[in-house]
């Protein structure tokens, strides 16, 4: 009997991203189901087939902003996933969570990243990501024991579309971790580009200063980083860009966290607009992320 096609599991409130990606990969998307219970704990339902079992390969899809409840919620499924037979459980997390804590800053200190990472590493085989924070460290396996750990960008289609909208801007990345993705999304759009260098003071607090001799006096230019949360980092950078000269400075991020007063810390700041990847769901997305997570489950043979 040839083996069941893998499933393309998603939670109830991801119908339209887990649609995406299912399509992108030839795969059959079957809903999680949710039910909170008074007391604010859930309990989930996993969907089974005609024997009421699952297929012995799954994709579990889980997009890990404001990730405290979801995490318990994947510990759920996974674990059930495998009760009920799945054997090769591929997690997809556009945006993965916990990646920022990647030392202890001051003893006593939980070091979320691998704490995260490795609870992660016990509940699946393989796991796919798109631009994670890894800073300190040079590769996802470090951060997520997994054979397969697996990155994929949106830089280079930010910085098509940077091009589209903007041509001829000058994309420039806040921090020195940005410099990754600035190259990259340069180099697929055929952009000037320069990174600034930061220094994180708080949670809500940075200092920016612009690479000396930075060109961007009667420019467009286009800031590029791998997200926008409080929305303090792109907010400085623009400023400082506008007091350089730049003719107008928009932003393009992989992850729209944008919480709390971001957007009005943005609008402050005098940038125009905001374009994000649909890998956290916001009101600026404009790249869709399913074909480039599809062609990564591919390379790992998951779909
Ligand atoms: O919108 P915000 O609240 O400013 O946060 C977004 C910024 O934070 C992250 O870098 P971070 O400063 O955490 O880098 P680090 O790893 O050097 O601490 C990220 O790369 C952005 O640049």
């Amino acid at each position: 009997m040839p083996a069941a096609a893998p499933w393309l599991l998603y939670f109830d409130d991801e119908a339209a991203p887990a649609q995406r990606l299912a399509d992108a990969a030839g795969l059959t998307a079957r809903a999680i189901e949710r039910h909170r219970f008074p007391d604010g704990e859930w309990r989930i339902r996993l969907p089974l087939d005609a024997a009421g079992h699952l297929p012995a390969r799954a994709v579990l899809l889980r997009s890990l902003h404001t990730p405290n409840e979801k995490l318990i919620e994947l510990l759920l499924a996974a674990r059930t996933a495998r009760s009920l037979g799945v054997q090769h459980l591929t997690l997809v997390a556009p945006y993965l969570a916990y990646m920022r804590q990647d030392m202890a800053f001051e003893p006593g200190q939980a070091v979320s990243q691998r704490i995260v990472g490795a609870w992660l590493a016990e509940l699946f085989d393989a796991a796919i990501t798109v631009d994670p924070h890894l800073h300190r460290v040079a590769t996802l396996g470090e951060a997520l024991p997994l054979a397969q750990a697996v990155v994929v960008s949106a830089a280079p289609a930010l910085g098509r579309l940077a091009a589209a909208q903007r041509p001829g801007c000058v994309l420039v990345g806040p921090d020195g971790e940005s410099a990754q993705w600035v190259a990259q999304a340069a180099a697929a759009a055929g952009l000037a580009h320069a990174v600034c260098t930061k220094e994180r003071l708080g949670d809500r607090e940075v200092r920016i200063a612009l690479p000396p001799g930075v060109a961007v006096q009667g420019r467009p230019v286009v800031l590029l980083d791998d997200m926008a949360s409080t929305g303090r980092t792109l907010a400085l950078a623009a400023r400082l860009l506008r007091q350089a000269g730049a003719t107008s400075v928009d932003v393009a991020v992989t992850h729209a966290l944008m919480g709390g007063d971001a957007w009005a810390q943005l609008q402050q700041s005098g940038i125009g607009t905001l374009w994000s990847t649909d890998c956290v769901p916001h009101g600026s997305n404009a790249v869709n992320m399913a074909p480039d997570l599809a062609a990564a489950l591919r390379s790992i043979g998951a779909a």
